[in-house]
């Protein structure tokens, strides 16, 4: 709806514009109000203007700070939801003291000013607030009765007081509670994302080398397949596998081997192009795919790796330990079956092994 948008803007401070507008709104009946008591002589004009026309003009500013977005630069809560009740407070209480006349409406409107922030403020603030408008009615009324005791008779003000300070009380106590809940709800929100982005992570990376794994591969290996048809290009797969890890394993320990697959992933990595991409695809075995590349170009790419594996030491993890692996490169047509390719880059691996290891393998597609 078009004039809402214009009212309440579109941004993320809709919900704090909406509010200010219900301020201005209740602000705007309770000078209404106040004109009526004027009008039937049971309050003056004078103060009545004042109070009206100066609290009218504080919310209508806050509602243009939201508006324009000038909030969100001051800083600090950008609702602004404190300094408005605080500025509620001060004009209740100033509007009390300069005439009396508010009596019937000062509980309620104090309630009212403690309610506002409920859902916004911290327990501190909530408490802050309950103190200082307690403070403020109280220093109001303590100045008319010292100085106006015939307006403001002492034993009416006290009363008055007692009542205030008793309803108050109890909805600071509701206010701070909300506070608590809101606390925990927010801490347990926020508990609930971090697992969620552990979960969507873990459902992508392989635990062990922190690479994409083999569900994600498959994945994206789809989405290229798409792309593939769509540019009509060849992309090339390189399914690589370490030379006798077993060996690493049985010689060096587990951890060992779960090292130098940390060690490989990484080297790996590095050894891509920002177009290609690379996951464990299970065990000691991992699979590169090389989007609009011929054979020749993911050749490369593996011989790019080899070099680098060549001069990466492991002397860390075992001094002296040589990594070399196979790899078997296989072109992928567009619109040819994925498994297709995927069998022919095994084939092309396991022609590698039987050839000696430490060497990289072809397969074209059958013309
Ligand atoms: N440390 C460790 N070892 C693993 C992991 N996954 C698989 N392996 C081991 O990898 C080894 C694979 O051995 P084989 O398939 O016999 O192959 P290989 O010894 O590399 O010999 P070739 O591939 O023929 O060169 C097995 O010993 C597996 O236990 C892992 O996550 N961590």
């Amino acid at each position: 709806m078009r004039w809402a948008d214009w009212l309440l803007g579109r941004g993320q401070g809709r919900g704090a514009v909406k509010l200010t507008l219900l301020a201005l709104a209740v602000y705007a009946l309770f000078a209404v109000n106040v004109a009526v008591q004027v009008h039937l002589g049971l309050m003056q004009a004078g103060p009545g203007a004042w109070v009206s026309g100066l609290s009218l003009a504080g919310i209508t500013a806050f509602y243009l700070l939201l508006r324009t977005g000038l909030s969100q630069q001051l800083g600090g809560d950008p609702s602004l939801t404190l300094p408005q009740s605080v500025f509620g407070v001060l004009i209740t209480a100033w509007g009390y003291a300069i005439d009396p006349a508010l009596r019937g409406a000062i509980i309620a409107i104090m309630l009212l000013n403690l309610v506002w922030g409920m859902f916004v403020l911290s327990q501190r603030q909530a408490f802050g607030l309950y103190l200082f408008g307690l403070a403020a009615l109280g220093a109001a009324m303590a100045w008319g009765a010292a100085t106006d005791p015939v307006r403001f008779p002492p034993a009416v003000e006290a009363l008055h007081f007692s009542f205030a300070a008793i309803l108050m009380t109890a909805v600071s106590v509701l206010s701070v509670n909300m506070a608590r809940l809101r606390a925990k709800l927010g801490a347990r929100t926020a508990d609930l994302h971090a697992a969620l982005e552990r979960i969507q992570y873990l459902a992508h990376h392989d635990e062990l080398t922190r690479i994409s794994n083999r569900r994600h591969l498959s994945e994206r290996l789809a989405a290229e397949q798409l792309n593939q048809r769509q540019s009509g290009q060849t992309m090339s797969l390189v399914l690589i596998d370490i030379d006798h890890f077993k060996a690493v394993n049985d010689l060096h320990g587990h951890a060992a081997g779960d090292a130098v697959l940390r060690h490989f992933a990484t080297a790996l990595q590095s050894a891509l192009r920002s177009t290609d991409f690379a996951g464990r695809w299970g065990g000691e075995e991992f699979l590169v795919v090389t989007p609009q590349a011929s054979a020749d170009t993911a050749a490369a790419l593996v011989d790019r790796l080899r070099a680098a594996l060549a001069v990466t030491s492991f002397d860390s993890l075992v001094p002296g330990l040589r990594i070399t692996f196979s790899a078997g490169v296989a072109e992928c047509a567009p619109g040819e079956d994925l498994h297709l390719a995927i069998d022919r880059a095994d084939r092309a691996l396991y022609r590698a092994k039987l050839a000696g290891r430490d060497r990289t393998v072809s397969e074209f597609a059958p013309l």
